[in-house]
């Protein structure tokens, strides 16, 4: 019988990651295509730019509660991977948000990729849920 939800995954990445996030989109851009996407802003206009096909909401940007936001769906069984590119080498003003959006995803066990390697591998494993 055919599915007929299909699951979602989320896509955030920091300012400095955001041109790794954009190629990891359109290297991805065929698999990605089988999932309901969300994001937080400007990540998610940045994809959505160079990928308009994609399924995407774009929530809040991330020091606005984007993260915030992700975390919610998380905690509601929304939200079954996530790609998060962080830049370690940049403070953040909204760091605590993006602590309590990585506990979360361990709380939940929901798979995370924090850079453009594990992503690779990760999203390849994803090609049989959808
Ligand atoms: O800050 C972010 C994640 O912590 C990303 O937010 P934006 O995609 O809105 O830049």
């Amino acid at each position: 019988m055919a599915k007929l939800i299909k699951r979602t995954l989320a896509l955030i990445a920091h300012d400095q990651k955001k041109d790794e996030m954009v190629a990891f989109a359109e290297t991805h851009r065929a698999i990605l295509a089988k999932f309901d996407l969300v994001a937080t802003g400007t990540t998610g206009g940045r994809v959505l730019a160079a990928c308009p096909e994609l399924s995407l909401t774009a929530l809040k940007s991330g020091p606005m509660g984007g993260d915030q936001q992700i975390g919610a769906l998380i905690a509601e069984g929304q939200v079954h991977g996530l790609f998060f590119f962080v830049d370690p080498l940049t403070a953040m003003p909204h760091d605590v948000d993006v602590k309590a959006l990585t506990r979360l995803v361990l709380v939940y066990d929901i798979p995370m990729a924090c850079n453009p390697s594990t992503a690779d591998m990760i999203i390849r494993q994803m090609t049989h849920l959808n």
